[in-house]
């Protein structure tokens, strides 16, 4: 037989990257990015409408461009024959959603709807759904429905039902043309394969699906808002199907776009992060995965389900098959730094670091790691984007202090590393200390291979090695192999995630180790982190929710006047 390949497409939150591995041994044989024309519509449509604070949508003919782009342009850089490609997997930021009509269309193609802003694809960072989230919270928690604790606690504003009562609310038209509600990821499934199959990993995370007792009971969503009652029944309706299950055969128009063959296998979406945990080979309890870039997820594997704060979630068979899988997050990482670059670094920064023939960030690493741990004086909250994990509370904002007329910008720079590594001791303790225990770290994604100080002191905070994935496109790697599955191994591929992640996944072999030195001085700045995170983040000091009302009262006067 000739050697068999696999495709996998990671959908993030800028572009599409799409990887051709084979199935011998996970090699990457050819890559191909394909950035979103539309990128992360925040300000307002293409047409010019203007959206509220804290939205975030995207086009999804983007995702279509990305199929289209892509995949011939890995296939023409490998020169592989389609025919010895057997399986294809996609994987996504979630919850991304949107609302498709009888025929399987975005509602914002039509162009009647268009202008509506909740007619789009609402991308996983849109935040604008917190009053829902906040008032579905205390609806559950006063019903003592179980699903709470499996989720931290909370449930969050990037999540489904909350996305789905902010439409209902805002424009109850849409909500009555919609069809159904899907993830993204479930979407682009569909258009692939002609099949729309719900997978069981984002209605698990983030629709509140359960492998035994389903969704929310209808009295739930009764007790929300009378007209959500039926919602699963009719816009969440369809079978939620396993990872790694083929969602149908590559439909003829994809075949014909992309130069694949028609009929190969699709397996149902998947979700960017966890995808990329049997990538790296990770397949059992005790190894937390951290899929780093704008943001991190952090994915673990458990052998019983417990209740952890914050979490964003536990769902069995969620990431690998016969374990709980638990995730967990921070909404901003490279999102930080990359506010700090682009709004706030001086000129002269920019100039030295072309002189220097460097970008900015390299720029500011290099003089950052000159410093030791303490020695800027500087501390930070890492909330720019608000908090998922533990608080969850996407109404937190950014702190800094400790700032003189002496503080430079690598040492801002510097702090705001530690302050999302402090970020993430939070979580690992939150885990590790509730009976899912964390005893090493694994790190993808794009920070890993772009700072190699920020994963030094991540190993310093957390005191833990820190294995690195040997992957450019680590969960389109992930993505691939369920793809491979998905095609089973009758046809070449694999009968499970665990087989393939033993022939295909992998790490580095140079680890990140811990240097005894920062550990303690960085324990000393965590109490100090911590002191913070409970002052601002518990309640005790409301000043950033404060400011934001204050924000929206004055921006609402200011359009007052001009109109
Ligand atoms: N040298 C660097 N150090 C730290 N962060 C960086 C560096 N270069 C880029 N970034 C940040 O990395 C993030 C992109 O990460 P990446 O993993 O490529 O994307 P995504 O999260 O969309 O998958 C951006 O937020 C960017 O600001
Ligand atoms: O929330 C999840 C996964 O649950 C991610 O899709 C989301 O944080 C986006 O990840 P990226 O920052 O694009 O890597």
């Amino acid at each position: 037989m000739n050697e068999k390949y696999a495709i996998g497409i990671d959908f993030g939150s800028e572009s599409g990257r799409a990887v051709l591995v084979s199935l011998k041994d996970g090699t990457e044989v050819a890559d191909h990015v394909t950035p979103y024309p539309h990128g992360v519509i925040t300000e307002h449509l293409p047409s010019g409408v203007e959206l509220g604070m804290e939205w975030a949508l995207q086009h999804p003919d983007d995702y279509i461009e990305v199929l289209r782009k892509s995949i011939p342009a890995i296939l023409k850089t490998s020169q592989v024959n389609p025919i010895d490609i057997i399986g294809l997997g996609i994987d996504f930021t979630a919850c991304t959603m949107l609302p498709i009509d009888k025929e399987g269309n975005p509602l914002c193609s039509d162009s009647q709807l268009a202008d509506n802003p909740h007619s789009w694809v609402k991308l996983w960072k849109h935040h604008a759904a917190q009053e829902e989230a906040t008032q579905l919270n205390e609806i559950a928690e006063q019903r003592g429905e179980r699903f709470l604790p499996r989720y931290g606690g909370k449930i969050s504003s990037e999540w489904m039902i909350a996305k789905i009562w902010q439409i209902l609310k805002e424009a109850p038209d849409i909500y009555e043309k919609a069809d159904q509600f899907v993830e993204a990821t479930d979407w682009v499934v569909s258009k692939l394969t002609n099949n729309l199959k719900r997978n069981s990993c984002t209605a698990g995370y983030k629709a509140i699906w359960h492998k035994q007792d389903g969704y929310p009971s209808e009295a739930f969503f009764e007790a929300l808002d009378p007209r959500l009652k039926d919602v699963v029944k009719t816009k969440l309706r369809g079978d939620v199907v396993p990872l790694g299950t083929a969602a149908g055969g590559l439909a003829p128009d994809i075949a014909r776009i992309t130069g694949l063959t028609p009929g190969i296998a699709v397996a149902v979406g998947n979700v960017d992060a966890h995808a990329a945990v049997p990538a790296m080979g990770v397949v059992s309890p005790g190894k937390m995965v951290m899929a780093m870039g704008t943001s991190i997820c952090h994915m673990l594997l458990g052998m019983e389900e417990r209740d952890v704060e914050g979490m964003c979630g536990v769902v069995e068979d969620g990431i690998i098959p016969g374990f709980y899988g638990y995730e967990a997050g921070q909404s901003a990482v490279g999102d930080i730094f990359a506010w700090f670059v682009d709004k706030a670094v001086p000129g002269y920064v920019y100039e030295d670091a072309k002189k220097a023939n460097m970008g900015v960030h390299q720029w500011l690493e290099k003089q950052a790691a000159n410093y030791k741990p303490g020695e800027t004086g500087i501390i930070a909250l890492d909330w720019w984007n608000g908090n998922r994990s533990v608080l969850v509370d996407t109404e937190l904002s950014g702190l800094l202090i400790g700032a003189t007329l002496q503080t430079k910008p690598e040492e801002i720079y510097r702090a705001l590393l530690e302050a999302t590594a402090f970020g993430t001791r939070k979580i690992v303790d939150a885990f590790h200390y509730n009976g899912v225990p964390v005893e090493e770290l694994y790190a993808c994604g794009g920070l890993p291979q772009k700072n190699r100080l920020l994963m030094q002191i991540y190993a310093d905070v957390t005191n833990r090695t820190i294995k690195v994935a040997d992957s450019k496109q680590t969960p389109a790697l992930g993505a691939a192999m369920f793809g491979a599955v998905a095609a089973g191994g009758d046809n070449g591929g694999f009968d499970s995630i665990v087989t393939a992640a033993d022939r295909m996944g992998r790490v580095k072999e140079e680890f990140i180790e811990p240097i005894p030195d920062n550990v303690q001085m960085y324990e000393k700045l965590y109490q100090e982190y911590s002191r913070l995170h409970e002052h601002f983040g518990r309640g005790e000091n409301n000043v950033m929710k404060r400011l934001k009302t204050i924000k929206a009262h004055a921006k609402s006067r200011v359009t007052m006047k001009t109109n």
